[in-house]
């Protein structure tokens, strides 16, 4: 059950010209403690300190996220003198992939700085507290280890799902087809971890991606599980994957995946379980028929720009509020597999993990039940010490898309590609 919420008093104004918060970069903003982000090409929004937090698990977590944040939105006292998607009452999410077990998040910040269309704002929710910038700190060397599943064993887990999953157009139409399977890799430090050393390293490196940080968990992911303005809803589905191998051009990478059956395969399962769940609460929906080729620093995906206009009556009448969309689209088969419910089951039997947060939504959502969730990939999720960030290890994560034609070494090989963005942002340079 929610807890009953405590009145809150937002404010949102246009920062004036003569504050340096004006045109500071967003993530230079941030404070040490619990710093929230989500940033792409300079602009999105930066959040600190914490007026409510929710904590919540099991199969309904969306709902209940959604309930709390609609009951907080509902009782505030806002002023907003910006109204653009991200001002007002802001919340930063990030739900467990899982079900069972895993904590899923909710924090309306003290402070939100936003920043779109070249508007520049800042919300406050109560009275904020003055937190000291205190200069960011270097992790200094890192050293790594396996986490819960070993390179080795991944490499079995995922030769074993090659044996069970079911050929491309044969076999039981009910069988698994594809399935996602991760593993965990463990860094320390020899300095307390710095959420922003990351969040501007990733943020340099990869400018184009989401970089985030909700509670510990801090990466820069490439994929948009779903983003609502008003009725208009947009996605960009990745799967399929290839990455920079001696020898071989940028563009030769990028024609091989566009030609090559097992990608394409492995992305049309995750194209189309998006697009068959958002359907049902659109009047209009645009799925491509064919992918793009996206081209990070580390790894080049097929990629697939879904866009959709809601229902009048859905998203007037808060069904088809952001976080009660996410309860329909996640897992999308990018982090699960198809059909969705055997995967799961075929995830905790193989993979046996504990994801966390990593795989999951994650992102912000406003008063008006807009906002943007990308799935939580290439990131870390950082050791607390004492309840507070400021340890010296951290846990990362990476999957791969696997079909009865995957090559158990070539997906090692792209989970390592996967695991770069953190482990450059970690590197003392
Ligand atoms: C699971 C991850 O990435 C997902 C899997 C992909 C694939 O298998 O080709 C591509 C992008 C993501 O949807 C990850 O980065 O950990």
């Amino acid at each position: 059950m929610a807890p009953s919420p405590t009145p809150l008093t937002v404010r949102t104004s246009v920062l004036p010209d003569d504050d340096p918060r004006r045109t500071a970069p967003l993530l230079e903003l941030l404070p040490d403690e619990a710093p929230l982000s989500w940033v792409r090409d300079g602009a999105g929004l930066v959040g600190w300190g914490c007026a409510a937090r929710l904590t919540t698990s099991g199969p309904e977590r969306f709902a209940a996220a959604d309930e709390w944040w609609h009951a907080l939105c509902a009782a505030a006292d806002v002023r907003d003198e910006v109204r653009l998607p991200g001002s007002g009452p802001v919340a930063f999410t990030s739900f467990a992939f899982a079900d069972r077990p895993g904590d899923s998040v909710v924090v309306v910040p003290e402070v939100v700085v936003g920043c779109r269309d070249g508007v520049r704002w800042i919300t406050t929710v109560g009275d904020p507290a003055r937190r000291p910038a205190r200069p960011v700190r270097e992790p200094g060397a890192v050293r790594y280890e396996p986490g819960a599943v070993s390179a080795a064993d991944y490499r079995r887990s995922v030769a074993e799902a090659v044996r069970i999953l079911e050929p491309a157009g044969a076999g039981d139409p009910d069988g698994v087809r594809k399935v996602v399977l991760a593993h965990d890799l463990l860094a320390t430090a020899a300095e307390p971890l710095d959420a922003r050393y990351l969040l501007r390293n990733l943020a340099a490196r990869y400018p184009g991606c989401w970089t985030f940080a909700v509670d510990g968990l801090v990466g820069a992911t490439p994929e948009l599980l779903l983003e609502r303005t008003g009725r208009h809803v947009r996605s960009r589905v990745l799967a399929g994957t290839s990455w920079p191998r001696p020898g071989v051009g940028a563009d030769e990478l990028a024609s091989g995946l566009l030609a090559s059956v097992k990608d394409l395969s492995e992305h049309a399962f995750a194209a189309e379980s998006l697009a068959a769940e958002l359907r049902p609460f659109c009047a209009a929906l645009s799925v491509p028929e064919h992918p793009e080729v996206l081209r990070l620093r580390n790894v080049l995906h097929l990629a697939s720009h879904i866009t959709g206009e809601l229902h009048e009556h859905a998203a007037d009448n808060g069904v088809a509020a952001l976080l009660r969309l996410a309860a329909a689209v996640h897992p999308s088969a990018a982090v699960g597999g198809t059909p969705t419910p055997a995967a799961v089951r075929l995830i905790e039997r193989l993979e046996a993990m504990d994801r966390g947060r990593y795989s999951g939504p994650v992102g912000w959502v406003d008063g008006a039940g807009n906002g943007e969730l990308g799935i939580a990939l290439r990131c870390a999720q950082l050791e607390t010490a004492d309840g507070a960030t400021g340890g010296r290890r951290a846990r990362l994560f990476a999957g791969c898309g696997i079909v009865a034609g995957s090559d158990p070494d070539a997906e090692v090989l792209e989970a390592a590609a996967k695991l770069r963005p953190i482990r450059d942002a970690l590197a003392d340079d």
